[in-house]
């Protein structure tokens, strides 16, 4: 019998796993998936609501929530002596947070703004204080013009919207959970937002980190260990 006329034979066996519910192999499936994708439509018009809800606020108000916030992050942070402290460039009605870059130069410590390297990828944190050169990056925010990569012992989150369980909503870039995942010594993270900004949950995903604490104009929120995650 020449080789051509044997009955053909699999190199192993058909894999018929594909038809079977994904769940059964550890697998997301799609109800997952349809969850995730409900959750970021979801999570897109909550960023747009409170975005224009803050930017609504008269500027005086927001000024003067900013400096209340700023005062509060600074009681809560205590002494900042030889302590690299990041904060942001604010933008889209954030708290305005620079100011306090200048307070904690004044108390003895360093400052630092946040660094889209590029999309996807974590955030750098560059040594920068007030009166340095900045120059323009991604989305055009402004970054220090010398860099100079640093690993903050604080960091400032700004918020769009937190919840009870201090998880973050942002932008949407996932930057600020990418970075933290990816340190190996974690910094301190201090949300920080409008008490307005606060909603029931932001349905955290797995990649979401909760902050350590959010500061508001109006208190301080800490997550209560038994809180974190109970909502997942
Ligand atoms: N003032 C400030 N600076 C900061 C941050 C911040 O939250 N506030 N960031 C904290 O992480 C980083 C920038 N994060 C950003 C993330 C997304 C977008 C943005 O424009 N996103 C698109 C949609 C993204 C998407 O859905 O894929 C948009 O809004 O059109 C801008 C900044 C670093 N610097
Ligand atoms: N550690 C991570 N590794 C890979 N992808 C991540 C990580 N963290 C977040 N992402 C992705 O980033 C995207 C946006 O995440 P999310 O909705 O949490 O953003 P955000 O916290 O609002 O944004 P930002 O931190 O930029 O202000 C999601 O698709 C998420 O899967």
């Amino acid at each position: 019998m020449a080789d051509d006329d044997r009955p053909a034979t699999f190199a192993s066996p058909a894999c018929f796993l594909h038809e079977i519910d994904p769940a059964y192999a550890g697998l997301p499936g799609p109800l997952d998936l349809q969850a995730w994708t409900d959750v970021n439509r979801w999570r897109k018009a909550e960023r747009e609501r409170l975005i224009a809800e803050r930017l609504a606020m008269p500027a005086a108000t927001r000024l003067a929530c900013g400096e209340a916030i700023a005062a509060r992050v600074l009681d809560e942070i205590g002494d900042v002596t030889g302590r690299i402290v990041s904060a942001y460039w604010p933008f889209r009605g954030e708290p305005d947070f620079r100011p306090f870059l200048l307070a904690v130069t004044e108390r003895g410590g360093r400052t630092a703004l946040p660094v889209v390297v590029e999309k996807g990828r974590p955030l750098e944190f560059h040594l920068w204080q007030t009166g340095e050169a900045l120059s323009r990056g991604v989305w055009n925010i402004p970054i220090p013009a010398v860099p100079n990569p640093c690993r903050p012992d604080i960091v400032i989150a700004p918020v769009v919207g937190f919840d009870a369980c201090c998880y973050r909503l942002g932008y949407g870039g996932g930057f600020f959970d990418r970075t933290l995942a990816a340190m190996s010594q974690k910094p301190r993270v201090i949300g920080i937002g409008y008490s307005g900004s606060r909603i029931t949950t932001i349905y955290p995903q797995l990649h979401d980190i909760p902050m350590d604490v959010v500061v508001t104009e109006t208190g301080i929120i800490r997550p209560q260990a038994s809180t974190v995650r109970a909502l997942t």
